[in-house]
């Protein structure tokens, strides 16, 4: 074979070159895409209340979208149930070893957002906060739920179909509301049900919420509130869906959503195809005197003398806005309000995870900061009470190590 030309033995080893590099880069594609994602995340300004459909520039968050958009449907279609109750002054009350008022809305909600979950994802666990003993000696109350459960329906076919449609008898609904009796805790994936947070609201006609938390290894993901009587219009004052007698009439009927690491919305509650999302994000204090604090209507609760004391001592001017449920938690993270504080009354109360999870995700994913009233973050994962937190404050992140100090000042001394 006659030698090879001084140039082709040059491509030759350029060729050879190229193919190694190829290999190299073959192996390395899936890496290189995070390194620019990553810079992509260091260079950004990194509000975290981007719209739910703009990714995280860390795609490591997953989207949790069929979760999600299960999540609205059930919370719709239950608040669809509540608003029903109302109207209809068919509000079937029952005493519970709590005392607290336990309402046909309560079970009937619960029985529809766990069969929605159960259509979906049979596996999973539930805490839920209602169970059907006090049913199941009861038929005419029962029979009175299960009329309203069967016939309350989504508008939209294909997404009452997405829910898994009806459930099949009254039976089926008492097992059905007892599938919420999980431990909670820190492994696998588990939902956490308020069908109606604020009852006392609901009752009055004030602010209530349909409450529906997913957590994964004790970490929430996704939250989702319904609150049917607060008004549609991000930019409403705090105060707009107070007091008595508010209906869920024209212009009523929110949804808050909220994604881990995917920012929190807000879309109008209806009764038909969901809207389209709205980005929220709470709304930065720049100056402390006009800040505005929101906390429960009843004194039992949370107590109204200390957070008085602290919002004197913070600057704020402003009287406190009382309002029922975690619509509390909706209205600051949409920039309605600004602060948040639930302060123990008693030493002994363990509050309930299912009525912090979604709020305490919507609010972080608006640009704030939930703690407890030591600064410590809400744990989700020991079991169906916050066991390991005292209280809650929430607020903007840029101002909440300011607000737990003078929370401490005025609560630390007892
Ligand atoms: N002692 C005590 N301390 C703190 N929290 C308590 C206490 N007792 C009850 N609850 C829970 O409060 C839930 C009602 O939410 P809010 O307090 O935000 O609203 S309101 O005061 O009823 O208007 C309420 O939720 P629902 O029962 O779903 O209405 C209760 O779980
Ligand atoms: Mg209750
Ligand atoms: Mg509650
Ligand atoms: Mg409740």
């Amino acid at each position: 074979m006659p030698p090879r030309p001084a140039h082709s033995k040059f491509l030759l080893i350029i060729s050879l070159l190229v193919l190694i590099l190829a290999a190299i880069l073959s192996r390395t594609t899936t890496f290189f895409p995070r390194l620019a994602l990553l810079a992509s995340h260091l260079t950004t300004t990194s509000h975290p209340a981007s719209s739910l459909t703009t990714k995280s520039p860390i795609m490591s968050a997953p989207s949790y979208e069929k979760e999600l958009k299960v999540a609205q449907l059930a919370v719709q279609r239950a608040a669809i149930l509540t608003k029903r109750v109302f109207h209809e002054k068919a509000k079937g009350t029952v005493s519970k070893d709590d005392k607290s008022p336990v309402t046909i809305g309560d079970f009937g909600a619960q029985a529809l957002i766990i069969s929605a979950l159960k259509a979906n994802f049979p596996t999973d666990e539930i805490v839920a906060e209602e169970e059907s003993a006090t049913l199941r000696t009861d038929a005419s109350l029962r029979d009175q739920i299960w009329e309203l459960v069967k016939s309350t329906k989504l508008d939209d076919p294909a997404a009452e179909e997405l829910l898994g449609g009806s459930i099949k008898d009254a039976d089926a609904m008492l097992d059905i509301i007892d599938l919420g009796n999980s431990k909670g805790g820190a492994k696998g994936r588990i939902w956490a049900i308020d069908p109606i947070d604020g009852t006392k609201g609901f009752l009055r006609g004030g602010q209530y919420a349909v409450c529906l938390g997913f957590m994964v290894d004790g970490d929430v993901k996704v939250g989702v509130l319904g609150c049917p009587n607060l008004p549609v219009n991000d930019s409403a004052p705090l105060d707009a869906g107070i007091g008595e007698n508010q209906s869920d009439d024209e212009g009523r009927g929110v949804i808050f959503s909220g994604v881990l690491g995917h920012g929190a919305t807000s879309r109008p509650l209806g009764t038909g195809a969901l809207a389209e999302g709205k980005a929220i994000s709470m709304k930065p204090i720049k100056d402390m005197t006009q800040a505005s604090f929101c906390e429960s209507v009843e004194s039992g609760h949370s107590n109204q003398g200390e957070s008085a004391q602290i919002a004197q001592k913070l600057g704020i001017t402003r009287p406190s806005v009382r309002m029922d449920s975690q619509a509390k938690y909706g209205s600051i993270a949409r920039g309605a309000g600004d602060i948040y504080l639930r302060l123990p009354t008693s030493k002994t109360y363990q509050e309930k995870i299912w009525d912090h999870a979604a709020g305490d995700l919507i609010v972080r994913e608006a640009g704030g900061q939930v703690t407890d009233t030591t600064g410590k973050r809400l744990d989700f994962s020991v079991g169906r009470t916050l066991a390991e937190n005292k209280g809650v404050v929430a607020a903007p992140a840029e101002v909440h190590d300011q607000v737990i100090k003078v929370v401490q000042e005025v609560i630390g001394q007892k």
